[in-house]
């Protein structure tokens, strides 16, 4: 089993900290949901594990090898792939050619095709053309033909209807089963917890609950003192 490790990692950046003391460990073939206020530091978190930004305290370790202080574009050849917010296609280029940018051989590209069956019949179109929701699908289509061993997603839901981007979330199911970690940070986080097995919950940088997905799913007041960063209600006993 592969792992993307977090030990007690802080993050700083511009006034003061924004990530304080998270530790966390996403398993291979496991989706994790990160959410929160705005604000609360979850971009931050994702920029420091795929090294856009620094941390100043933790170690961040994939299957117990330390990669925190690699460069960003050696911790994506070790497999850990970023979706930053927006879409990021390039849009007067087909859909295909998108692919051919991050997939290294043709083989990588018909797999990628092969998952994403939904983009076959817009394989040669301008990606720029594409609904919003079809481009997102080619954003995640591409991470996969760059054969990610964990993904991080971040709000992939940005300027999406809900119902759109409900259609998204099997294919992110998809690329659990093929054996990816996936760390989800979402808005909707209903949404992304129905199909996470894990979830965390920061506010103002740091973890206000760490536990089964499930567990926030169906408690409204769990969740609700998380994003507040109060404690949490006394669990019921039987
Ligand atoms: N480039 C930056 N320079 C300085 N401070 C920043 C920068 N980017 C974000 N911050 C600050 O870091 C803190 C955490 O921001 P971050 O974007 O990580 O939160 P978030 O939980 O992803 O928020 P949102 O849900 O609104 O996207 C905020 O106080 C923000 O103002």
């Amino acid at each position: 089993m592969s792992a993307l490790t977090l030990e007690s990692v802080s993050v700083s950046r511009g006034a003061g900290p924004v990530i304080s003391d998270v530790t966390l460990t996403v398993e291979s073939g496991s989706v994790t949901a990160l959410v929160g206020p705005n604000g609360a530091g979850k971009t931050s978190l994702l920029e420091s594990i795929s090294g856009v930004i620094g941390t100043s305290a933790g170690s961040i370790n994939l299957d117990g090898k330390p990669i925190g202080k690699l460069s960003r574009v050696r911790r994506a050849r070790a497999g850990i792939v970023h979706i930053e917010q927006g879409r990021a296609v390039f849009p007067s280029l087909t859909v295909l050619e998108n692919l051919r940018l991050t997939a290294r051989s043709q083989r990588e590209v018909d797999e990628a095709i092969a998952l994403f069956p939904e983009l076959e019949k817009r394989i040669a179109s301008a990606t720029g053309l594409l609904s919003g929701g079809e481009q997102q699908m080619v954003v995640l289509a591409r991470a996969f033909a760059s054969k990610p061993r964990f993904l991080l997603i971040d709000e992939m839901s940005l300027g999406l209807a809900p119902v759109v981007f409900m259609r998204l979330l099997p294919i992110v199911d998809r690329l659990r089963e093929n054996g990816v970690g996936v760390l989800l940070v979402e808005q909707f986080t209903h949404l992304a917890l129905s199909i996470a097995r894990d979830a965390l919950v920061v506010a103002s940088g740091r973890v206000t609950y760490q536990g089964p997905a499930a567990e926030l799913q169906n408690s409204p007041e769990i969740l609700r003192h998380a994003y507040l960063g109060t404690p949490p209600p006394p669990r019921e006993t039987a």
